[in-house]
């Protein structure tokens, strides 16, 4: 039968493709799904089916998932790092212009103007010096999180012309890596928050991050500086952010993430949720989120899951595969194999992981597992899911 895949936003055709119609039925209005495949749409508050195995964010950030609400029922989350970064590190430099140069403000006053050349040339010449900006090379940009995005901001900032700081105390090696060694490393918030004339935060919207940027934050800051926001609007503490535009504790904001009270303020420019909305990043998202759902449900692999480890392990030849979720807790394994023991199964294969409390286990045995063996395992205190492929 084939895997029932609902999407809950537009996917982009390229990543769907890859879900053949001889295994895949895809669809807004596919039920009971073992997989959803989603962008941006939330998924807090709704009742999870029961027959979901699987759920793939087609790009970085998952706050619009209940990860934990997954987790206890052994259901992996997948996202698609790097597979955007492109896209919205071209829109973070955009953002970087638009504050320098009061792009936005300055074009909404051409746009107004009104009468003849002569009558035009005479208000363009006697408006453009509100819109007098300032140039990058020389500037300091505190990159804040260096991950996939932020190590492209830091480094293509450092082709501007700019200083660069960066701070991430959990930067991985492959994003040391990757960043110029001429970005300095900082190891204090509030240090970077001083020593920049532009902020720009590319950090995940978890409990840690929320309101990350706040009154004290604020404080810290040049009066002179900018803010840039491409990660979560709730990172920026909205109320403290008025109170610092209000008392010209700030220049201005520049954000991915329209609220009401941040619209049509002055000095703030919020564009509508874009970073990641090009041809070439829906494309790479969709593609790697289907490849992810699809090794999942076929084979038992997971690669790039944000609660599960992964895990892939090459099919030994005429088994059964069982593909089992559980605690991270001693003897599961234990249990397992004295279980296909008992019913006089032979295991080819193992594979065993684990991420923080939650476990994964891939078993090849040797002939069929009976359906009522499968019950059994299910039933193991601490396995939260468990099924044949
Ligand atoms: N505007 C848009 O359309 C898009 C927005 N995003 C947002 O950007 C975020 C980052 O994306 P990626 O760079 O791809 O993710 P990533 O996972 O590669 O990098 C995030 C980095 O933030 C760091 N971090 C976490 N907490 C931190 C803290 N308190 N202080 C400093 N660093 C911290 C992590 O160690 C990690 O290196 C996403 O979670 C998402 O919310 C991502 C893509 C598109
Ligand atoms: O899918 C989108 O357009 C939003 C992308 C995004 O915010 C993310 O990848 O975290």
């Amino acid at each position: 039968m084939p895997f029932r895949i609902r999407t809950l936003n537009a996917i982009s055709q390229v990543g769907l493709s890859r879900l053949p119609g001889d295994k895949y039925t895809v669809g807004h209005d596919v039920t009971s799904p073992d997989a959803l495949l989603v962008r941006s749409a939330s998924l807090h508050n709704q009742p999870i089916e029961p027959s979901v195995l699987a759920v793939a964010r087609a790009g970085a950030g998952t706050n619009n998932i209940p990860i934990a609400e997954f987790s206890k029922l052994g259901v992996p989350v997948f996202n698609t790092p790097g597979a955007n970064a492109n896209a919205v590190k071209e829109l973070v430099v955009a953002g970087l212009f638009l504050a320098a140069r009061n792009i936005v403000d300055a074009a909404a006053f051409a746009h107004r103007l009104e009468g003849d050349h002569a009558t035009m040339d005479k208000l363009v010449e006697a408006g453009k010096k509100n819109y007098v900006g300032f140039e990058l090379p020389g500037r300091t940009l505190g990159v804040i999180g260096l991950g996939a995005i932020g190590v492209e901001v830091a480094n293509v900032a450092l082709s501007l012309g700019m200083n660069v700081l960066g701070y991430d105390p959990g930067i991985t090696v492959q994003h040391a890596w990757a960043l110029s060694s001429q970005v300095e490393h900082v190891t204090d918030l509030d240090e970077l928050l001083k020593r920049s004339d532009i902020v720009t935060l590319h950090v995940p919207l978890v409990a840690g991050t929320k309101g990350l940027i706040g009154a004290s934050q604020f404080q810290a800051m040049k009066s002179s500086a900018v803010l840039l926001n491409f990660a979560r609007g709730p990172i920026v503490d909205e109320p403290a952010l008025i109170e610092a535009l209000e008392a010209g504790q700030l220049r201005g904001y520049v954000c991915d993430f329209p609220t009401p009270t941040l619209n049509k303020r002055p000095r703030v420019v919020t564009l509508p949720h874009l970073g990641a909305s090009t041809n070439e990043a829906e494309e790479n998202c969709a593609r790697m989120a289907a490849d992810e759902l699809r090794w999942y449900l076929e084979e038992g692999t997971i690669q790039n899951s944000v609660n599960f480890p992964d895990a892939r392990l090459s099919r030994a030849e005429g088994t059964s595969r069982l593909s089992i979720s559980n605690s991270n807790v001693p003897n599961m394994v234990g249990q397992i194999s004295t279980m296909l023991a008992e019913a006089r199964l032979n295991i080819a294969d193992l594979l065993n992981k684990s991420r923080g409390d939650l476990a994964y286990t891939l078993v090849d045995v040797e002939g069929e597992v009976p359906d009522d063996l499968l019950a059994k395992i299910k039933g193991i205190e601490g396995v939260l899911s468990a099924r044949l492929i």
